[in-house]
């Protein structure tokens, strides 16, 4: 898939709320196609549509060790569509977080260890889990971009 150029903060895109996913056609299985292409490219482990300038509620998120989290787990890219964030632990965990859209930034951000999350995959079908640490992290993060948050907001 072709790679799409990725919004950079400041840009209006990731300041809005993102639209609820009404269609699971084909259009979006092509985006979430091209999301994946433009994630891998940017070595990211995560990209929400609004970075690639579609204001839709959807995200991707992966997970591999890096020298930051050595120990995160590998996980195939997930495709995350219309996703609600149902329970927060109240334990809190600070990490070095960086975002495609603040290139060769680093921050350090606060986030709930563990949530309980509910969401729709490519076919429409509700999902919920329970995640933990870094995927924890990196779910907040990017479901911050579908609220039109990023890490500047954050890392105040
Ligand atoms: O690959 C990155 C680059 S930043 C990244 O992948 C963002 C996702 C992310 C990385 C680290 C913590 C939380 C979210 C992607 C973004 F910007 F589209 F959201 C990375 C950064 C820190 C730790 C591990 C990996
Ligand atoms: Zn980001």
């Amino acid at each position: 898939s072709a790679l799409l150029p990725i919004a950079l903060v400041g840009e209006d895109i990731l300041k809005q709320q993102a639209i609820a996913v009404q269609h699971f056609d084909a259009a979006l299985t092509e985006l979430a196609q091209q999301m994946s292409a433009s994630m891998a490219a940017a070595q990211g482990v995560g990209i929400a549509a609004p970075q690639v300038h579609s204001p839709l509620a959807l995200f991707i998120m992966a997970s591999r060790p890096n020298e930051r989290y050595p120990d995160a787990p590998n996980m195939a890219p997930v495709v995350v569509v219309n996703p609600h964030i149902i329970h927060v632990s109240s334990d809190l965990v600070s990490g070095e977080e960086g975002c495609l859209s603040v290139p060769g930034q680093r921050f350090i951000i606060q986030r709930h260890k563990t949530i309980e999350v509910r969401y729709q995959n490519l076919q429409g079908e509700w999902q919920q889990a329970e995640l933990t640490d870094f995927i924890a992290r990196i779910f907040q993060h990017e479901f911050d971009h579908l609220q039109g948050i990023t890490l500047l907001e954050r890392s105040r």
